[in-house]
């Protein structure tokens, strides 16, 4: 894995709201076909690094670069074109749109395709989210699970390289973690690379080659999964969580 290039590279990212330091000089590199899991207790700033890699905000210090490109001032739907596709926390699909409908929408915003060619790639996706047969089910009709494979299945749209999961196991029981799991493996398999923010840990364990601890907006760990969990600085934040 270290072998190969590097995708992401965050260096001394920061972010202040006014006088709040939400994140203080992060520094990070992904690599390509990695997953990269990010941990942090509520409020430690994970969404707000995922805010600046998809330009839905801007950095207050430090860089960005996606491959050999630095990222500066390009909007969300631009960096989308660039390859970065993201989730949203709170999932954001249109309800009163079929599941087909909201895949179309994304890729879409991903540009590039004839709308011929988005349907075919639209309707492997939802093959491959295992929503193919939800295809004309209104979105706002899905189970939670179904709808967390939606959300996937949008990012997914857009045709990444980069895809950036922002807490999507919350809620699910075990079984339906585990088919979250199995899809976010497939996703990797395929050669997209991966940095998944969850608080859910033994899904987060389950396909993380590296884990970065985020804690008051600073890294406070960073390296493999087993290493970074045994490690005392991050026992004390997490504990009582098990893996
Ligand atoms: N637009 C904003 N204006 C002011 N403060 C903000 C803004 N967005 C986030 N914050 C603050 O920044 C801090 C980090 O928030 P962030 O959502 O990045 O945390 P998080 O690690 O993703 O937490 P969670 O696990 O709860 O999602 C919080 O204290 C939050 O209140």
């Amino acid at each position: 894995m270290m072998d190969r290039e590097i995708l992401l590279k965050a260096r001394g990212v920061s972010k202040s709201f006014g006088a709040a330091r939400v994140l203080h000089e992060v520094s990070f590199d992904v690599r390509r076909g990695e997953v990269l899991g990010i941990l942090g207790p509520n409020g430690a700033g994970k969404t707000t690094l995922f805010n600046m890699i998809s330009g839905d905000l801007k950095v207050s210090g430090g860089e960005i670069q996606l491959g050999e490109t630095a990222l500066r001032g390009e909007p969300p739907f631009k960096r989308c074109q660039m390859g970065i596709g993201r989730t949203y926390q709170i999932p954001r699909p249109y309800s009163g749109m079929t599941t087909f409908e909201n895949l179309l929408v994304a890729a879409a915003f991903g540009g590039g395709r004839s709308e011929k060619q988005s349907y075919a790639f639209c309707a492997d996706v939802l093959r491959e989210c295992e929503l193919y047969d939800k295809a004309n089910v209104s979105a706002g009709a899905l189970t939670l699970l179904d709808r967390k494979r939606l959300e996937l299945a949008r990012a997914l749209a857009s045709d990444p390289k980069l895809l950036l999961l922002d807490e999507i196991a919350g809620g699910l029981t075990d079984d339906e973690s585990k088919a979250l799991v199995a899809l976010v493996r497939r996703i990797r398999d395929r050669g997209i690379t991966i940095v998944w923010i969850e608080h859910v840990l033994h899904a987060l364990m389950a396909v993380a080659d590296r884990l970065l601890v985020l804690n008051f907006g600073e890294k406070i760990a960073e390296g493999l999964p087993a290493e970074v969990i045994a490690l005392p600085e991050v026992q004390r934040v997490y504990m009582g969580i098990e893996a």
